[in-house]
């Protein structure tokens, strides 16, 4: 059964691609020889958006077309009336011709914005692209260069492939800033023991991504529990689904420390009834309307939330786990569903980070401490074990007590590999199988109020991106990644590794793509240059991406290790040093500043 809930739920529409074919406005036979060849590529363009993309909530994405073309400022002027109307959250202008810049040119400062300049001779498509281009700049209004590389007919209606992998990266980028844009983070609880990416920057939410921020206390879980504010016929379908496939695995605590039966089952209720409210905090419920309250029936529009736990809820109550990766996984008892994004400790930034891998890649993503550089000594010292294959060169441990999403087990597959996927495309069996590779350990003595962590190992040969922003005063936000693949380890060198950290938490075995320079010189740079106690695991190569989403943002990405031919960036970035594409980065976004100011 595959359901639709999630961020559909959320206020506000889902944002739609505008489209705006530009057109010289020379009447008596210029425009008109362009009318059709201009609108077509129009056309063609949200064919392809609207084939090749969905919402990450599953739902098609929509393109709207400007009634007209725009050859001047009345018909740009009648567009944006047009665009503003429909929800447009994205604006893509395209033209084969040259056409007066300063007059077509979309000028709302909050729209991602491109100009696919046709690569044609006979009209000078790519001189109003490069003049368009430039009067952006001028103007403090980036926008994307989409140039194909070989010459194209006048006649010729089709997309070369280089060009619709710009489209397709621009707008999925695009799409990903609109969709955040008037949302909500929530704050479940605060700052986690110290940890300081717990604490809402507000001005970085409201700024850069155009979001607010919300806040609960966790003492409304216990209102909720207590005063049967749930869905209970919810509540006991929950529950029966839990028991049936959510496996108990070792207590390994020594036996003065262990929870006797009657407090585990009491906990598992817990459990259940914390990842509804969870969810019903985040978007809402119209059940908990029919049963006489209102407000909670509206939730908080989070698209983002996270869940403080430790330690003002875990000294006393079961800890967060099973709520976390229940939410952040793409199934549940209702079904296969779109994942929540809910950070655990309540780190703001790393929720935001799995947003960001979300919006981009549709798919479940992976929460977790980067908690050990194993060298391949020290792996030899402790184990006897040469690491070899992709791990030869040592191999990070990413490990956390929360909402790894059940996804990260990699029981998935695309063409037989291990993978994490848009919910839609998840088959019953997938999510069967990984139910069966994850057991639920009843929690160690960080967690003193009980509860059930999640264990599983990642399946090796996922190609994954580890991200991360962190907020550096006087700077702002940096975002971090690093592209590499899972890796598996013999199962008695895992079972020592794991044995030394905490064999109750999900493992994803880590391994970096290095290009023997500066952070990614060698495995262990990249750990000794993460930049906080945490990241989220993205499935597949997204860097370039993520890195187009940052610019759109304007984060500077500081670490990263994504060839310069698969960056995208705004022209203006050029400008800023075109043989120093990371400074120019930097620059770049302190000129232009935060998108929304
Ligand atoms: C249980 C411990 O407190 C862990 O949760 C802690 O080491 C962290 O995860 C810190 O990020
Ligand atoms: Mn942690």
């Amino acid at each position: 059964m595959t359901t639709v809930q999630g961020v559909n739920r959320l206020q506000g529409s889902l944002p739609k691609i505008g489209i705006r074919p530009i057109i010289d406005g020379r009447r008596g036979g210029i425009r008109e020889s362009l009318e059709e060849v201009t609108m077509e590529m129009a056309r063609a363009v949200a064919r392809l958006l609207s084939e090749k993309l969905r919402h990450s909530n599953g739902l098609p994405v929509e393109c709207v077309i400007a009634d007209t073309c725009i050859g001047g400022v009345a018909e740009a002027a009648q567009t944006a009336e047009k665009f503003a109307r429909e929800g447009v959250g994205v604006s893509l202008s395209v033209t084969p011709s040259w056409c007066y810049p300063t007059e077509t040119i979309d000028t709302d400062p909050h729209m991602p914005k491109a100009i696919w300049g046709f690569n044609g001779t006979e009209r000078p498509g790519a001189v109003y692209l490069a003049a368009a281009l430039a009067a952006h700049n001028q103007k403090g209004l980036p926008a994307f260069s989409i140039y194909g590389r070989d010459v194209q007919d006048m006649g010729d209606t089709t997309i070369p492939e280089d060009v619709q992998a710009k489209l397709l990266q621009f707008a999925k980028a695009g799409l990903a800033v609109a969709t955040m844009r008037g949302k909500s983070y929530l704050s479940m609880g605060n700052v986690s023991m110290g940890i300081a990416g717990c604490i809402a920057d507000e001005s970085f939410f409201q700024r850069y991504l155009g979001m607010r921020n919300e806040y609960v206390d966790m003492s409304e879980f216990v209102r909720r529990m207590e005063l049967g504010i749930y869905d209970k016929d919810e509540y006991a379908r929950a529950l029966a689904w839990t028991k049936e496939h959510c496996k108990e695995g070792a207590d390994v605590n020594p036996p003065h420390l262990q929870r006797t039966r009657e407090q585990k089952d009491g906990d598992w209720e817990t459990v259940v009834k914390m990842a509804l409210i969870a969810r019903d905090l985040m978007i809402g419920n119209p059940k908990l309307g029919e049963i006489g309250y209102g407000e909670e029936a509206l939730g908080h529009n989070a698209i983002a939330a996270g869940f403080q736990g430790q330690r003002a809820w875990t000294d006393f109550f079961p800890n967060g786990d099973f709520m976390e990766a229940i939410l952040t996984s793409s199934y549940d008892w209702n079904g296969i569903r779109e994942p929540f994004m809910l950070s655990t400790e309540n780190d703001t930034l790393n929720a935001v980070t799995m947003l960001l891998g979300h919006l981009l890649t549709d798919a479940a993503q992976i929460f977790a401490d980067v908690r050990t550089f194993w060298s391949p000594d020290a792996v030899k010292r402790v184990t006897g074990h040469t690491l070899e294959g992709r791990a030869a060169q040592g191999v990070i441990h990413l490990i956390n007590s929360g909402p790894a999403a059940l996804d990260g087990a990699g029981q998935q597959t695309v063409d037989g590999a291990p993978a994490m996927k848009p919910f839609w495309d998840i088959t019953e069996e997938e999510v069967r199988k990984s139910l069966e590779a994850t057991q639920w350990c009843p929690a160690v003595d960080f967690f003193r109020g009980g509860g059930f962590s999640t264990d599983f190992t990642t399946r090796g040969g996922m190609p994954v991106t580890m991200a991360r922003i962190n907020v550096i005063q006087g700077l702002g936000p940096v975002l971090q990644l690093a592209e590499g693949y899972t890796v598996e380890l013999p199962d008695d060198v895992h079972d020592k590794l794991d044995q030394r950290s905490n064999p109750t938490w999900p493992t994803t075995w880590f391994v970096p793509n290095l290009t023997g320079t500066g952070a990614f010189k060698d495995v262990y740079s990249v750990m000794n240059n993460w930049g906080s106690n945490h990241s989220a695991v993205s499935y597949g190569h997204i860097g370039a991406d993520l890195i187009t989403l940052a610019s759109m943002l304007r984060i500077p990405v500081c670490m990263h290790n994504v060839a310069e031919d698969r960056l995208f960036r705004p022209s203006a970035w050029a400008a800023f040093g075109a043989s120093d594409a990371t400074g120019a980065d930097f620059r770049a976004c302190d000129n232009f500043g935060p998108l929304y100011k």
